[in-house]
């Protein structure tokens, strides 16, 4: 009653376990009134809105805390809170600061540290070795592992296909580890799990090691545990390889790439400029591994699989990869900006699945935040000093004020003009993502080779061959729900 009334009773939804933080990760599926479930935001989208008649609502519950967190889906208000950092400060994650501090996991004075280490990298000179790696990274798949098969058959698109590409992609591109389809899918000498294996096991199942107590984790009785366990052990054991690797390589040119930046500020014998303590190197190389591909490989997924569900699009978007790139050749850093018809499939995926359904701020001093209602009726919300916000990208993609037909597959609609403040899958503001263009570059030029060379279809599966189009898209969108949306 205390929180309710501290928000005036504005219209919301209660439970006895909140929806975020840990335990929403835990008990993920909602249950009336008593656990909030992490999903709830993916099976409502937008209806708990809808039914309150107003885009701001609040969550109340009970356990581990009683916070009001005040729950956005409108454009006005989130501008509001991402453009006022210092009001609405974000959370520092301790889940994430596994390594040490980094730049996602970091607040104040201290983000500001990690960002102007981080930053340059990420400015346009470097898009085009972004680019370039990417297609070489095809070419690899298409020339040494597909070969002349006419038909390719890939069971699992993200473990097989969408992960490896993205995480070579960082890799290579972020910090000079070079990465063939031969040899980088086997662990190395030296090492029980293969690179991607290690990164995979750790960001899947990171929240173990962080609710397990520390006696435990050095015991590791459980093979779930045991398995987390060596996952953090060679991970940081590559990690701590590739900082060597570097240190002691011949300078035979200057790299002016992200892992530079980190060495550079790392570096005791460094005058001025932002420093970082060595936990703070490996804090930072983990979230841009991290950052860098599980986003981009699960948004990849999803994009093929919403072509391989409309191959009336599909072959829209081959006709203008043929029209853009009209001799078959390889696509070229230039040629990025004619590949609308991709920017536009990409945005629209974003839009259906999100990777980060969900940003969480605090408030840092009694406030008011306004809102229209659907009656067009401005409503005062006082909000707390201490209370939470949560902003839902997931309501806001699906909010019916801004969207035409939300649940339909539409890229056509990321052409000419559309509601901006309304699509917001890398955020917005000082905190939005480092590695937007990093990601469009990327994902552009593997969209591209892909569909200019191959069609992407559904499996034919005998036991599935009498579905409905609803119970195929539900089958293969369902979703799961980790650091981001798998
Ligand atoms: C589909 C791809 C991606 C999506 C949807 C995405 C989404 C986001 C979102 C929503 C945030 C804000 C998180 C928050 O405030 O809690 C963020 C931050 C960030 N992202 Fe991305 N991201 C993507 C790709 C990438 C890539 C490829 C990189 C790096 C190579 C990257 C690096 C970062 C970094 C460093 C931040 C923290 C920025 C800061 O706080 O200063 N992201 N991203």
């Amino acid at each position: 009653r205390t929180a309710l009334r501290a928000v005036n009773y504005h219209p919301g939804f209660k439970s006895f376990v909140s929806c975020f933080g840990v335990f929403g990760f835990a008990f993920k599926e909602p249950r009336r009134g008593l656990i909030g479930g992490s999903l709830r935001f993916w099976h409502r989208k937008h209806l708990d809105f809808d039914e309150a008649g107003v885009d701001v609502i609040h969550h109340v519950s009970f356990f581990p805390r009683v916070p009001t967190c005040l729950i956005l889906a409108d454009p006005a208000v989130i501008k509001e809170v991402t453009s006022h950092r210092a009001l609405f400060p974000k959370p520092l994650y301790h889940e994430l600061r596994l390594w040490g501090g980094n730049i996602i996991a970091s607040e104040g004075d201290e983000w500001k540290r990690h960002r102007k280490v981080g930053a340059p990298a990420f400015s346009e000179p470097n898009n085009r070795p972004v680019w370039n790696e990417t297609v070489k990274i095809m070419v690899d798949l298409f020339d040494n592992v597909w070969g002349s098969q006419d038909t390719i058959i890939v069971d699992h698109v993200v473990d097989a296909l969408t992960l490896p590409v993205a995480l070579f992609v960082i890799s290579v591109a972020g910090f000079g580890k070079n990465a063939s389809w031969q040899s980088d899918l086997l662990p190395p000498s030296g090492h029980k799990l293969s690179f991607k294996d290690a990164i995979h096991v750790v960001s899947v199942d990171m929240f173990i090691q962080v609710v397990t107590p520390t006696f435990l984790w050095k015991l590791a009785p459980t093979k779930r545990i045991a398995d987390v366990k060596l996952g953090f052990e060679e991970l940081e054991k590559y990690m701590l390889e590739m900082v060597e690797e570097r240190r002691n390589a011949p300078k035979k040119e200057e790299r002016y790439d992200l892992f530079s930046s980190l060495l550079d500020a790392s570096d005791s014998d460094a005058d001025g400029g932002a420093r970082l303590t060595d936990r703070e190197l490996l804090g930072n190389i983990f979230i841009f591994l991290l950052a860098g591909h599980e986003t981009t490989a699960h948004s990849l997924a999803f994009t093929f699989g919403l072509l391989a569900m409309h191959q009336d699009y599909q072959e829209k978007l081959y006709q203008h990869v043929k029209s853009a790139i009209p001799d078959g050749r390889l696509p070229t850093y230039e040629e990025m900006n004619k590949l609308t018809e991709c920017m536009a499939v990409f945005y629209e995926t974003l839009r259906l699945f999100p990777p980060v359904v969900g940003v969480p701020k605090v408030v840092a001093e009694n406030t008011t935040l306004v809102a229209t209602d659907f009656t067009g009726k401005r409503r005062a919300i006082p909000v707390a000093a201490g209370s939470d916000i949560h902003i839902s990208i997931l309501a806001l993609h699906y909010n019916p004020r801004y969207w035409d037909e939300p649940h339909a597959f539409k890229p056509e609609r990321f052409h000419g003009n559309w509601p901006r403040d309304a699509s917001l899958p890398l955020m917005a503001g000082p905190r939005a993502c480092l590695g937007r263009r990093f990601f469009e570059t990327e994902g552009i030029a593997i969209l591209t080779m892909l569909v200019s060379r191959y069609k992407i279809e559904l499996k034919d599966e005998p036991a599935f061959s009498h579905e409905t189009y609803e119970e195929r898209w539900d089958r293969l969108f369902t979703v799961k729900q980790g650091i981001t949306l798998a």
